[in-house]
């Protein structure tokens, strides 16, 4: 099921945040959305939740617009996984999760041994099964990470959104991250992830989206997207793509406009290869 967007429009303050955005996050795919700070992913990933309202344009899933839905119909189909606001702070990791089978359970119905066994199923998947018991506000930045992202996977949704899922973690841990989101998607989830880190993007990716400045500016396959010309118009900073030694996928080096070492003869693109490492 793919999640198309069409002419999608976001003005805050007087200025176009997102200015008519068209793309397509293709099914069963993990797809990286990157860009500079401040260029619109998350903005854009609150429109496709339908947390913010667009101000024009369409968000359609699988044929259906999102926020046609009422709320617990679409909270049965997306899940965002970001980082959290206080409400979630004085409950236990168990409880933050079991939120994620809320738009499943029945209007006076509890938590099922079913649903039980799923929040437990995504606190291991995530790395963090022995932390159910803890406070939520006892966490370190990269548990509370995992735990979100657990939160999402019990919601066991149709298209998942993560806002930034390496952020806080260790290179482990971010690595598990990004294979996971990928085997997801493999399972058939659409996935989107914001991402900052390139590297991640062009490593895990099966597609990219490329945002600046609110407009879609290039999408496609990460070695048709990631390319120097590309890197330097949108962030200002000269790249060159190598072939990962461990795993054959692209792999970025960076340099500034001011290094004057000479561009790297490497700059073409290595074939895909496995994804185990970055
Ligand atoms: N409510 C708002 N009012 C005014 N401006 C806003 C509002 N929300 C977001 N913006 C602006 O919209 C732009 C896009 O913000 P957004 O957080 O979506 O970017 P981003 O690509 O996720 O950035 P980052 O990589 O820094 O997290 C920024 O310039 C931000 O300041």
């Amino acid at each position: 099921m793919s999640l198309d967007l069409t002419r999608v429009r976001f003005a805050r303050a007087g200025r176009l945040i997102i200015d008519d955005v068209d793309c397509t996050v293709p099914a069963g795919a993990l797809s990286a959305l990157v860009g500079p700070n401040g260029a619109g992913k998350s903005t854009l990933l609150h429109l496709i939740a339908a947390i913010e309202r667009t101000d024009g344009g369409a968000i359609d899933f699988d044929g259906a617009s999102l926020a046609a839905l009422r709320r617990r119909d679409r909270a049965r189909i997306v899940a965002v996984a970001e980082q959290q606001s206080d409400t979630e702070l004085d409950l236990s990791v168990h409880d933050v999760v079991m939120l994620g089978r809320t738009p499943h359970l029945g209007a006076l119905a509890g938590p099922s041994p079913a649903d039980r066994v799923i929040v437990r199923g995504s606190l291991t998947a995530t790395g963090v099964g022995d932390l159910e018991e803890r406070r939520f506000s006892s966490l370190s930045g990269g548990e509370r990470q995992r735990v979100v992202l657990a939160r999402a996977l019990a919601q066991q949704p149709g298209l998942l959104l993560a806002d930034e899922p390496t952020n806080h973690l260790d290179i482990r841990a971010q690595l598990s991250a990004l294979a996971l989101l990928a085997e997801l998607a493999r399972g058939g989830i659409t996935v989107l992830a914001a991402l900052h880190d390139l590297g991640h993007a062009a490593a895990y990716a099966d597609h990219v989206i490329v945002l600046a400045a609110g407009r879609v500016v290039a999408a496609g396959r990460p070695s048709e997207v990631l390319a120097p010309e590309l890197i330097q118009r949108v962030y200002g900073v000269r790249a060159a793509v190598l072939a990962h030694p461990l795993t054959g996928r692209p792999l970025l080096a960076f340099a500034d406009t001011s290094d004057a070492s000479p561009p790297s003869p490497a700059a073409t693109l290595p074939s895909e290869g496995n994804r185990s490492a970055v």
